[in-house]
């Protein structure tokens, strides 16, 4: 699904009212109807509702929403800030005035905000994506003031909490802090943001009908990932294939008192349906992972503790990918050896956890990763390979210019997993869930993504489906076993399932 900034969806919005045709009068009553239907679903009319109204075309929804809601038997009363008003707001003031005079009441300062009786809802559409500068002065205030009504009140966002920018940061300015955000028809880049967390709260898109060929031809460079793009990513397996058709991945993980590292990201890469997997790990680890998981195959360093050399050329193992990183360790041989591995194998392959840090602390090696590969940096290990930022905006254009400088995907990981593409798109994940924050999730995840470089999908087409997968094996896992029992094995288990109902 395409993100579309501000000014698109301005655009998107006038493509509809030229080509469907349609009045932009009847747009906003379409807009806001799906918002007053969206309420009479949650609210029942025992809740009376406060809709505080700016002069642009938002205050417009919020008053044409008043009026919906009064028809409909709720106790709706809009509040609006003075000034020149859009003709679309005018229109909709007129027409709340005919039929419900004293349900409108000017909002000049906040002297004049309403007190609330208990079960009172707030509709904030004071802005919307027509927010061209930060918000000053007494409206300010009136943004401070329902944010401290949050705790008694819920507060509800019609397209965008104000004060929120579209396509920027809005650190450090007044912005609702909404319950729920109702946004019209698509996610807007702002939403995925880990700083507007507490801005946004639950994000529901309202489909209003913009034209679709607007939609379908203008090109986004953000995404949010769709079970459509999964169902056109995921590859059948062939009924004539072989386990030679499904890859040989060698997993180079693991060190004294880290082999559940090891031994997590085996059992991932095997139920992401790798053909053959060969585990490298160091001495200590041979009977725990030949134990632990009989269907890998061990080569074991001539180190006891840590790993100190990568064979490549052993047998008949001319591997397909690579993955490396889990529970590794940074000891100084096993950097030389990584070092080592990236002279020798050219082909794509996965980074993670403990091979990031050695990159981290010997940046040169960023310039030898193979073109194609793919890295997963959680936040901390993101700024230790490239540096801190002021913002998370900020940090997607770093991601994103990283990605396309070194020719790798770089996947940042969070709520929204982003995903940075050499091409310069960058796709974000939906799936998962906070139970997903324990110790070896990542682990997981390598595991996964080197079983998808191995059977030959494309490394765009493995970040996209492995993320997906992750989380969605993790949802599953926290439904059966709540987010606070699972764990990142049990993210593992669930991957069958989450082949068979996620895709
Ligand atoms: N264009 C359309 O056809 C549709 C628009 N819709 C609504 O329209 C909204 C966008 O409307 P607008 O473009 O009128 O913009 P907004 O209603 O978001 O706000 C724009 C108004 O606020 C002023 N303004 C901007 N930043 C300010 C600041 N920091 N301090 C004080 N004043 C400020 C602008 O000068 C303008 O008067 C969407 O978010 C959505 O809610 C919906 O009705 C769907 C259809
Ligand atoms: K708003």
């Amino acid at each position: 699904m395409k993100i579309f900034s501000a000014p698109q969806v301005r655009e998107a919005d006038a493509y509809t009212i030229q080509h469907e045709p349609v009045s932009s009068l009847d747009l906003m009553e379409r807009a806001a109807s799906r918002c007053s239907a969206w309420i009479e679903e949650h609210f029942s009319p025992k809740h009376p509702v406060y809709i505080i109204c700016g002069k642009g075309n938002n205050g417009g929804d919020g008053l044409a929403i008043v009026r919906q809601l009064l028809l409909h038997g709720y106790d709706a009363t809009a509040y609006t800030i003075q000034g020149a008003t859009s003709p679309d707001h005018t229109a909709n003031l007129l027409r709340l005035r005919e039929s419900y005079p004293d349900k409108v009441h000017p909002l000049n300062d906040l002297q004049e905000f309403p007190s609330l009786p208990p079960d009172a809802l707030i509709v904030d559409a004071l802005f919307g994506t027509g927010l061209n500068k930060p918000i000053e002065g007494w409206m300010g205030g009136v943004i401070h003031h329902m944010n401290n009504l949050r705790q008694k009140h819920t507060i509800i966002a019609i397209d965008m909490p104000s004060g929120l920018r579209a396509d920027s940061t809005s650190l450090h300015t007044p912005v609702v802090q909404a319950h729920h955000t109702l946004s019209f028809e698509t996610w807007k880049l702002a939403f995925l943001m880990p700083e507007n967390a507490a801005f946004v709260g639950q994000v529901h898109i309202l489909p209003i009908g913009l034209h679709p060929d607007y939609l379908t031809h203008t090109p986004a460079r953000f995404h949010l990932t769709d079970l459509e793009t999964i169902r056109t990513i995921y590859q059948p397996r062939d009924p004539f294939g072989h386990k030679g058709t499904y890859g040989h991945a060698l997993l180079i993980a693991g060190s004294y008192g880290k082999m559940g590292a090891a031994l997590l990201s085996a059992r991932s890469c095997l139920r992401a349906g790798v053909g053959l997997l060969t585990c490298h790990v160091p001495a200590c680890g041979y009977e725990i992972m030949q134990l632990g998981e009989p269907a890998a195959m061990c080569i074991t360093d001539s180190e006891i503790q840590h790993s100190t050399h990568f064979h490549l050329d052993i047998a008949d193992a001319s591997y397909t990918t690579v993955g490396i990183g889990p529970g590794l360790g940074t000891h100084q041989q096993t950097a030389l050896a990584l070092e080592k591995l990236l002279e020798n194998f050219r082909s794509p392959m996965v980074l993670d956890a403990d091979a990031l840090n050695i990159i981290s602390v010997y940046p040169y090696l960023l310039y030898r990763i193979p073109q194609g590969s793919i890295i997963t940096p959680h936040p901390k290990e993101f700024e230790r390979l490239f540096g801190k930022t002021a913002n998370d905006f900020e940090r997607l254009e770093l991601l994103s210019s990283k990605s396309q400088e070194l020719g790798i995907y770089i996947l940042l990981k969070g709520r929204y997993s982003a995903m940075a593409c050499p091409d310069g798109a960058v796709y974000f994940n939906p799936t998962g869930n906070p139970g997903m924050a324990t110790g070896g999730s990542g682990d997981v995840l390598t595991g996964i993504l080197t079983a998808l470089l191995a059977q030959r999908y494309t490394p765009k087409a493995a970040i996209i489906l492995g993320v997906w997968l992750h989380g969605f094996a993790g949802d599953l896992a926290a439904a059966s076993l709540s987010q606070e029992g699972m764990t990142a094995g049990d993210i593992t288990t669930h991957l069958g399932a989450a082949f068979l109902q996620g895709i």
